[in-house]
């Protein structure tokens, strides 16, 4: 349904002598399908958001494409239309709502541009339905202004909305981080009938238990590069890049203390020191890595199972 090729985003900042170019994105490659969730994870700064921005049309590519059904989306260029098919919901959902509306009139407001067709007694049917869906009762929600509303609420209001527009791909990013424990729960649950009636979902989060409690793939990204992906079962039950390995074995459990969780990482001043042009990404980090770790490419390990690592 929704395909990154070769995707890349190279940001240049500052000016003459302190010039940075950062390559925010590096040639990643992922599809998701119709009614797939695919997490999208790594740490700060490894190029999630840019991606999403780039998918949702906020960001030009640098280089590659990104493709609905095999057509690039920059070339579609009616916005109304794209954004009727592609919608992005974010950390902090105040930002995506006008603050001087009541609920029941952004619903109006939806219909208006998107669903004129539906008669206003069966919209008004769908938006009871649609909220039950999400866990909102409509007579608790759509009275009210968005300052009126907790953030769990207000996510779970932009699912609503994604799925009254019968949305065919969604970008989702950090939509939990702001919310309680129980609460996010609640909303992962809401994502879940917007996979039902078909959409693809990029869902972005820091959080592995999360992506693994609701994905169907995972795509695993260290500065700007793919290092591991597949099905999620697979890359989580038989994790082999080192940077992925590390990621689940910083999950905290239960039953574990934070020193038995400490991971050695061999002095990364003087691995930075040899790092060339081309040498892996993770070398500074990496407990097997050495000057062979040259240019390393995706390649299947096992069905549904891709690695970055020479040392493989
Ligand atoms: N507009 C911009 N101009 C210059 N550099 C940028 C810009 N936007 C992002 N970057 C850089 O691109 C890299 C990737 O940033 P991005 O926000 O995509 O990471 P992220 O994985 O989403 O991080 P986080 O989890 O903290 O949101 C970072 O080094 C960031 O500083």
């Amino acid at each position: 349904m929704i395909k990154a090729k070769d995707l890349t985003k190279v940001f240049n900042s500052g000016f003459l002598f302190s010039k940075n170019i950062i390559t925010a994105v590096d040639e990643v490659n992922f599809e998701i399908g119709r009614g797939e969730i695919l997490a999208l994870v790594g740490e700060s700064g490894s190029g999630k958001s840019t991606i999403g921005k780039m998918m949702l049309k906020l960001l030009k590519p640098s280089g590659g494409q990104i493709l609905i059904e095999d057509k690039d989306i920059f070339s579609i260029s009616n916005n109304k239309e794209f954004y009727s098919r592609v919608q992005g919901i974010f950390q902090d959902p105040y930002s995506s709502f006008n603050p001087i509306f009541k609920v029941n009139r952004i619903f109006r407001l939806v219909r208006q541009s998107f669903k004129k067709e539906i008669s206003i007694s069966e919209w008004n049917d769908r938006v009871e339905e649609v909220l039950k869906k999400v866990g909102l009762n409509a007579g608790d929600v759509l009275n009210k202004y968005i300052h009126q509303l907790s953030g769990g609420q207000l996510q779970r209001l932009l699912i609503a909305r994604a799925l009254l527009m019968d949305v065919e791909v969604l970008v989702a990013d950090e939509i939990t981080s702001m919310l309680d424990a129980s609460t996010r729960v609640d909303v992962l649950e809401a994502l879940l009938s917007l996979k039902e009636i078909g959409a693809s979902i990029l869902f972005i989060t820091h959080d592995l238990s999360q992506a693994y409690y609701i994905s169907d793939k995972i795509v695993v990204l260290y500065k700007g590069s793919v290092v591991e992906s597949g099905s999620i079962e697979k890359v989580f039950s038989n994790p082999m890049h080192p940077y992925t390995r590390m990621l689940l074995d910083s999950i905290p459990q239960l039953d574990r203390k934070w020193e038995t969780d400490r991971i050695d990482i061999e002095d990364s001043d003087k691995k930075q020191a040899i790092w060339k042009e081309g040498l892996c990404k993770y070398i500074d980090r990496c407990p097997v890595a050495d000057t062979s770790c040259y240019k390393p490419t995706l390649k299947l390990v096992e069905e549904d199972h891709y690695v970055a690592c020479v040392k493989l």
